[in-house]
């Protein structure tokens, strides 16, 4: 018998599991294509529909898929690197939020609502900050394999598709640190005004960040994110890889989402084939840590926020799509002379 891939037991074990995990099956995105072509209207006139159509059905194994059921993961942690005066908010704000969503009063309760997703709202030690990254290490890498083990065990297997998302103080530092670690460059390169800190708050993000690539370079992708991340990120990752196992297609939301799972895409490129990009964030290393995945977007709508609500506005787009791609009558069907 073959082991179960979850729970991960080490970091390195990641490396290996494009090889292990069920990849995209083009043959389905190539059935899905074919029946595009026959629907009424103009080769590729519903331009990325298509193309979202054509990964969901590689990664669900069918040229019809469909969403019976969307979950929304939201990850919160606390992160040490805020006594360095990175954010505009306070830490106990990362708590407070989490109160708000279990109570229905945030952004995402009302985004999911409308895009019909089920919201878990799943908090990761949040009386315990990780470590000041400019001072040690931010998590061992037991503590990065617990968040990623707590991560994937909250997929259900049983959506079709997932959106990940976080909430988290200080967490638009260390998605700058994972992207710089990652990708290379400077702090500078990587850091804006996240909750909305003004130019002596993003100067101060930057001298952190440079910091802490100072004192924990030459790490493994994997050795990075336990560095470098926060329990959110790690948790976000292991969701993205159970989801691979689970055959679910994932929707990412903005700079902090893809920057944690930028260490999955160093360990093996193959590991974020089933990934759609939501939306560009405003925040400025997003757009150059996605030119760097070689991911393209869905939406550009000048958001900000985190908690999954660009992905989640993603998926409104997606349910668009299939109902085009399932709804729709081909030529012949509909008696319309093909081109
Ligand atoms: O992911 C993004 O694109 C994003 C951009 C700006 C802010 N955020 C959210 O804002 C919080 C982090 O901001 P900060 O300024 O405390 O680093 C955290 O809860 C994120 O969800 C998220
Ligand atoms: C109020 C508030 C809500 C958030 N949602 C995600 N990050 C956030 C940061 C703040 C400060």
């Amino acid at each position: 018998m073959t082991e179960p891939v979850f729970p991960l037991r080490s970091l390195a074990e990641v490396a290996t599991l494009a090889d292990r995990l069920p990849a995209p099956d083009a043959t389905m995105a190539e059935a899905a294509r074919t029946r595009q072509a026959q629907l009424t209207k103009p080769q590729g006139s519903l331009g990325m529909l298509e193309e979202m159509v054509e990964l969901m059905a590689a990664v669900r194994g069918t040229a019809r898929p469909v969403i019976d059921r969307a979950q929304a993961l939201v990850f919160a942690g606390n992160h040490g690197v805020c006594a360095q005066g990175i954010s505009q908010f306070p830490q106990e704000v990362t708590v407070q939020m989490v109160a708000n969503f279990h109570s229905g009063g945030a952004a995402i309760n009302q985004l999911c609502r409308a895009a019909g997703a089920q919201l878990d709202v799943i908090e990761i030690d949040l009386d315990k900050p990780t470590a000041d990254f400019t001072q040690a290490a931010a998590m061992t890498e037991a503590e990065c394999l617990d968040a990623i083990n707590r991560g994937a065990a909250a997929v259900d297997p049983a959506a079709d598709v997932l959106i990940v998302g976080e909430m988290g103080i200080g967490n638009t530092t260390i998605a700058a640190a994972l992207a710089a670690g990652i990708c290379g460059g400077a702090g500078a390169d990587w850091v804006g005004m996240g909750t909305g800190v003004n130019p002596e708050g993003v100067a101060r993000k930057a001298a952190a960040v440079d910091a802490g690539l100072a004192r924990h370079a030459g790490l493994d992708p994997m050795g990075t994110l336990a560095a470098l991340g926060g329990r959110e990120e790690a948790a976000m990752a292991g969701a993205v890889l159970a989801a691979r196992a689970h055959r679910i297609l994932v929707i990412l939301d903005g700079f902090v989402c893809t920057a944690a799972v930028a260490p999955l895409h160093a360990a093996d490129p193959r590991l974020l084939d089933h990934c759609i990009v939501g939306h560009v964030s405003a925040e400025p290393g997003h757009r150059r840590l996605l030119a760097t995945l070689g991911k393209k977007p869905v939406l550009d709508l000048g958001m900000r926020l985190g908690e999954a609500s660009g992905a989640a506005v993603a998926l409104l787009v997606l349910r668009a799509a299939l109902e085009c791609h399932n709804g729709m009558a081909t030529f012949g069907e509909a008696g319309v002379s093909s081109a």
